[in-house]
């Protein structure tokens, strides 16, 4: 990533840093979920000069566009996060901090067998409620009338919030692209918007302290790096998190690289490990290619490649 870009997309290891020292000193704090071209978050950030506007998207195409967007404005209140909304509104946020949170047209993933996929539901809510302060609102915009009657019912299961009736007209404020799209198609806009009213706070699960994941483990008898390819494909895990290590690849100056992914409570990373020879032992380190999120997975997931190339 360019050093200009780096200053407006946080990665998890300076959303770390920016999440202890700066995230503090900031005014009113603005998220939006799902941000596509950046737009709303932009005029957003525009309006509010006092506020921090934070755009989480899974997408690193609509978060490298938005990213040239801002700079290109000269924003400087924006900080956009690549990951699941869910997961980095408990994560990034510390508790009961958030003034508001957007979401703009989610992908309503219509068929049965996606709506696990859905954006909105009971685990959103209580982030979502844990992220906002007492008085901090909601505000969603869909197309799709039982996609918001949903989302509804998730967040009524969240005590702390008061939930309003859905709003349908046409047009907000600032039209994101995808109501202007649907707008020029002649559907309808239906509105939510909810608001925090009492004390509701959920447990972090990375470890923002930990930076080094770093194992040291003695060299099995025999060692040799190609037995790194006997990993492939293992897995393992429990109900909350889960591992597995996929293609095992070998370099020039002795050392592996094994891809791993995690997912805890499904929420999935992707990253490199590098395994490297020394004299009597076998240093397991992250890749300085990757960054992640140090959650219990990502974490599990060293110590079982440790304890695996313990009996190779
Ligand atoms: C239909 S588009 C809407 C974009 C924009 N808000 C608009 O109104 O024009 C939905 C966006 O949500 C993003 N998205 C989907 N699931 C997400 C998740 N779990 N967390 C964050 N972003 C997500 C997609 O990548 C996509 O950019």
């Amino acid at each position: 990533m360019s050093w200009t870009l780096d200053k407006v997309i946080l990665s998890p290891d300076s959303a770390r840093l920016f999440r202890r020292e700066e995230l503090p000193r900031r005014g009113a704090l603005f998220a939006e979920i799902g941000f596509g071209n950046g737009d709303f978050l932009v005029n957003l950030a525009s309006a509010r000069r006092d506020a921090l506007c934070v755009g989480i998207e899974v997408s690193l195409t609509s978060l490298l566009k938005a990213a040239r967007k801002v700079l290109r404005g000269g924003i400087d209140n924006v900080k956009l996060l690549n990951g699941d909304g869910s997961f980095l509104l408990r994560e990034f946020f510390l508790p009961e901090t958030v003034e508001g949170v957007f979401v703009n047209f989610p992908c309503p993933w219509p068929k049965k067998r996606h709506s696990k996929r859905r954006l909105i539901n009971s685990l959103f809510a209580d982030n979502l409620a844990g992220a906002l302060k007492i008085g901090g609102f909601f505000e969603l915009a869909s197309d799709e009338k039982w996609f918001v009657d949903e989302a509804r019912g998730c967040l009524l299961e969240n005590g702390a919030l008061e939930v309003e009736e859905i709003q349908h007209h046409l047009g907000g404020p600032i039209g994101t692209k995808y109501e202007q799209k649907w707008i020029s198609l002649g559907k309808s806009i239906y509105r939510l918007r909810a608001t925090k009213v009492s004390f509701f706070r959920t447990t972090s699960i990375v470890d923002w302290e930990e930076v080094t994941l770093d194992i040291n483990k003695e060299m099995p008898k025999g060692w040799r790096m190609g037995k790194l390819g006997f990993m492939t494909n293992k897995t393992g895990g429990d109900d909350r998190f889960k591992w597995t290590f996929k293609d095992a690849f070998f370099g020039d100056d002795e050392t592996g690289l094994l891809q791993v992914i995690t997912a805890d409570d499904g929420f999935q990373q992707k990253f490199y490990v590098r395994v490297i020879p020394r004299e009597n032992s076998v240093l397991i380190k992250l890749d300085d290619a990757s960054t992640v999120y140090r959650t219990p997975a990502v974490k599990e997931s060293f110590k079982a490649l440790a304890e695996e190339i313990g009996k190779l």
